[in-house]
C-alpha cells in the first residue's frame, strides 16, 4: 500500500461572492476505501465532488490525487490521472447499444477519438473490456438492447459500466440512487459493492441514507459547507453534533 491517500484534501475552501460555499475541508480517502458523503440540503456535498472533479477551482487548499497535487489541473487531465466521474444527468446515447455505448467509454480510456464507425470484434481490447463492465453490472444479458430502451435502473448500471470500462482509480458517484425506484435501489446497490469489493476507490453522495450507511466504510458528514464528522456508519450516527446538524430530519 502506498504512503499517500487516493484523494487528499487539505483546508479546501471556497468563496463565491462574499459567500462561503465551503470551508476548511481537510480529509483523505485511502486507496479501495468507498467513503459516502452525507449531509443536510445546501451542505456543499455537491460543490466538493466539482471541486474534486475539477468543475470548479477551490479559493482555498489543495486537492491531491494519487500523490500528486491537482488543484489548478483542469477536469480532462484529472480524468487521465484516473478520476471517474457519473453524473446525474444521464450521459448515454440513447440510439446506440447497450455494447456500444460502453466501447466508446473503453475506446476513449486506449486514448484513441471513439468512433461509432469502427466495426467492434470481440476480439478488441474495448470490446473485451466493454463486456467485462456489463457483465459486473449484470447488464451482459442486455448488451445489443438500444440504450434507449432500457429502463431507468438499467440506464443507471450502464452509466456505471461505462465508469468501469474506462478503469479509473478513484470513482465519484454523484447521487446515483437519484430518481430510481425504490424497487431497483437493492441491485444498484449490488452494483456499487462489487465496485467497491474490485478494490476501487469510492467516493459517493447519496441522500439514501439506508443505501450509503449500509454500503461505505466511512462517512464524511457535511454542515454548512463544513466537514463535521468523517468516521464509521456507527460512530457518526451516534455523534451529537450530527444529530443536531440532522435536527428534524430522520437520520
Ligand atoms: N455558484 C454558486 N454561487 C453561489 N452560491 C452557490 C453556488 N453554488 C452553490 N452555492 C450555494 O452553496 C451551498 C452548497 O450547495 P451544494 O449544492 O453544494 O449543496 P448540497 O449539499 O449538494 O445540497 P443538496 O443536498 O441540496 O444537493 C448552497 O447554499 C448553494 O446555494
Amino acid at each position: 500500500m502506498s504512503e499517500h491517500a487516493m484523494l487528499s484534501l487539505n483546508g479546501v475552501g471556497l468563496t463565491i461572492g462574499g459567500a462561503r460555499i465551503l470551508h476548511e475541508v481537510t480529509l483523505d480517502v485511502t486507496h479501495g476505501e468507498m467513503l459516502g458523503v452525507i449531509g443536510p440540503n445546501g451542505a456543499g456535498k455537491t460543490t466538493l465532488f466539482n471541486v474534486v472533479s475539477g468543475l470548479l477551482a477551490p479559493t482555498a487548499g489543495t486537492v491531491e490525487l494519487d500523490g500528486q497535487d491537482v488543484t489548478k489541473e483542469p477536469i480532462h487531465r484529472r480524468a487521465a490521472l484516473g478520476l471517474g466521474r457519473t453524473f446525474q444527468t444521464s450521459s448515454v446515447f440513447g440510439a446506440l447499444s447497450v455494447l456500444e455505448n460502453v466501447r466508446l467509454a473503453a475506446q476513449a480510456r486506449e486514448g484513441r477519438a471513439a468512433s461509432v464507425f469502427r466495426v467492434p470484434r470481440d476480439s478488441d481490447a474495448a470490446t473485451r473490456r466493454a463486456r467485462e463492465a456489463l457483465e459486473e453490472v449484470d447488464l451482459g444479458h442486455r448488451a445489443d438492447a438500444e440504450a434507449s430502451g432500457l429502463a431507468h435502473g438499467e440506464k443507471r448500471k450502464l452509466e456505471i459500466a461505462m465508469l468501469i470500462a474506462t478503469e479509473p482509480k478513484l470513482i465519484l458517484l454523484d447521487e446515483p440512487m437519484a430518481g430510481v425506484g425504490s424497487g431497483d435501489v437493492p441491485a444498484l446497490s449490488e452494483v456499487i459493492r462489487r465496485l467497491h469489493k474490485g478494490g476501487r476507490t469510492v467516493l459517493m453522495v447519496e441522500h439514501h441514507m439506508e443505501v450509503v450507511l449500509g454500503l461505505v466504510d466511512r462517512v464524511a458528514v457535511m454542515h454548512h459547507g463544513e466537514l463535521l464528522a468523517c468516521d464509521t456508519p456507527e460512530a457518526v450516527m451516534a455523534d451529537p453534533t450530527v444529530q443536531s446538524a440532522y435536527l428534524g430530519e430522520t437520520v
